[in-house]
């Protein structure tokens, strides 16, 4: 993926390891990841995602492989009926293309720098764009690859936000279980996002202000 090897270098995430077994823990997460973290297929280059209705769902395609896969614990990113966290890749902004019913979406929150739009009518979340042309992740979208029937995504690699579930209403004193059943998954529970994530966008920072050179 170009655009995400300028950003962040490497290889955006993509190689997906196989994570390590579950253990007994039935502390839930996501679906996607609550029977064990799967590996991306080799040569995977994306899928469909397809929202809730019965009838005439939003399609959404995808032509490329996804980076950055993780579970999300913030109150605002989408999550499936009892699911703790959401989960949600980034994959480049020209490689998403809505197909069909595009009528039916909307921008939840126009004011929040990641300008999700979410089906009118199952209320699910298709694709979350950074409008802001300043922003670090311009030219990223958001997206939940399990709306596709597609198998081979790049994998969950870390928990992002951790300790927003609590401001979903989770109790505090199951933290420690959370965090340890998200390592037991065999990734990293962090409060914001990874540091790869984090220090690229403390390098864009720096770059705008002009403190490392651009
Ligand atoms: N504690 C807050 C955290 C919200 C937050 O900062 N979410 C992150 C992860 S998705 C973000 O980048 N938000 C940008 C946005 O929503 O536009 C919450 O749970 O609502
Ligand atoms: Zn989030």
């Amino acid at each position: 993926m170009g655009l995400l090897s300028r950003l962040f270098g490497g290889d955006g995430g993509n190689t997906g390891a196989v994570k390590a077994a579950p253990g007994p823990s039935n502390v839930k997460i996501h679906p996607a990841v609550d029977n064990g973290i799967k590996p991306a297929k080799p040569g995977f280059s994306g899928g469909t995602l397809r929202c809730h209705c019965k009838t005439n769902p939003v399609v959404v395609k995808v032509s490329d492989q996804t980076a950055h896969n993780h579970v999300c614990g913030c109150t605002k990113c989408w999550k499936p009926k009892g699911a703790v966290f959401s989960q949600v890749a980034v994959v480049g902004r020209d490689k998403v293309q809505v197909l069909e019913n595009g009528d039916k979406l909307h921008v939840i929150d126009e004011s929040a720098a990641i300008r999700r739009t979410a089906c009118r009518e199952c209320g699910v979340h298709m694709i979350g764009r950074i409008e802001d042309q300043g922003h670090p992740f311009h030219g990223l979208d958001f997206i939940h690859t399990e709306l596709s029937p597609d198998a081979g995504w790049s994998p969950v690699e870390f928990g992002a936000f951790c300790s927003s579930v609590i401001e979903s209403g989770v109790e505090p004193s199951r933290m420690p279980a959370i965090r340890a059943r998200i390592k037991e998954l065999g990734v990293e529970p962090y409060d914001c996002l990874s540091p790869p994530l984090m220090d690229a966008i403390a390098t864009h920072v720096a770059k705008a202000k002009g403190v490392l050179p651009a």
